[in-house]
């Protein structure tokens, strides 16, 4: 599996993109999150939005869906069909009638499904998206009252999404469920109180530090390079093998 990051920013940089994930399994491509940035994000990696097999959304934030019209537009009225999007069930709802529908409701298109060939996901299942390319959505505390999901990639790669430092989730994780790469937004300064912050990430136990990599960062990041413990950016752009 390859994880490639199509921009690493929070939702503020300017210096990157937004924090959304493209993860390639056996030629299926899956983009974790669509936010404001992606369409140019992706034009200016020569990646093309109908070259997409899925898009995945783990919450309602602008740098995570904010690029969704224009997706699910340029899909149909350039391409000509609905693109698949797997989201939980509990933001189908909120997702159209609080986000898209303002912009993309029109004669013919009137909920989300006409847009979309939406693939609801429960939390707590892991659903087969392809061969060989499994996910498990967590539902972890990010803001108080919106709901946000964290993702298991093929039982053993957790994507953080965006959340509140969770000590012993991540324990659990590493010790209980065998995950053995993680890849989790970094707040890198101030209180965390909607993200994590880098150093509850440095409190870490040494072991669960060096199988992290760090995500969703400012735009003063490079001030952070070598004080980051056993843990390493994730760079914009570059593909990993994981
Ligand atoms: N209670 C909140 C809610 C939001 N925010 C900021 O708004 C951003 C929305 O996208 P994000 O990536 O979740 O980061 C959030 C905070 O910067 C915040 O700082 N405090
Ligand atoms: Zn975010
Ligand atoms: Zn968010």
């Amino acid at each position: 599996m390859n994880l490639q990051m199509i921009g690493t920013g929070n939702a503020f940089a300017k210096k990157y993109f937004n924090n959304n994930a493209l993860i390639e399994q056996d030629g299926f491509k899956l983009l974790i999150d669509f936010g404001i940035t992606a369409p140019l994000a992706l034009y200016e990696l020569g990646i093309g939005m109908e070259e997409l097999d899925a898009v995945l959304v783990t919450h309602m934030h602008g740098d995570h869906v904010g690029g969704l019209e224009e997706y699910g537009f340029q899909m149909k009225f350039k391409h000509g069909r609905r693109p698949v999007l797997y989201l939980a069930d509990a933001l189908a709802e909120p997702l159209w009638e609080n986000t898209l529908s303002g912009g993309m409701t029109q004669d013919g298109l009137e909920r989300l499904e006409d847009a979309f060939d939406v693939r609801l996901l429960r939390a707590g299942d892991v659903q087969q998206l392809a061969p060989n390319l499994c996910v498990e959505l967590l539902r972890t505390r990010h803001i108080r009252g919106k709901k946000s999901y964290s993702l298991i990639l093929n039982r053993d790669v957790f994507y953080s999404a965006d959340m509140v430092f969770d000590r012993e989730l991540l324990t659990t994780l590493v010790r209980d469920r065998g995950v053995r790469r993680i890849f989790h937004e970094v707040q890198l300064e101030g209180p965390g109180a909607v993200h994590t912050t880098l150093d509850e990430l440095l409190s870490l136990p040494e072991e669960i530090q060096a199988m992290t990599m760090l995500m969703h960062y400012a735009d003063n990041k490079d001030r952070f390079e070598g004080r980051t413990g056993r843990m390493t950016f994730l760079e914009q752009g570059s593909v990993y093998s994981i």
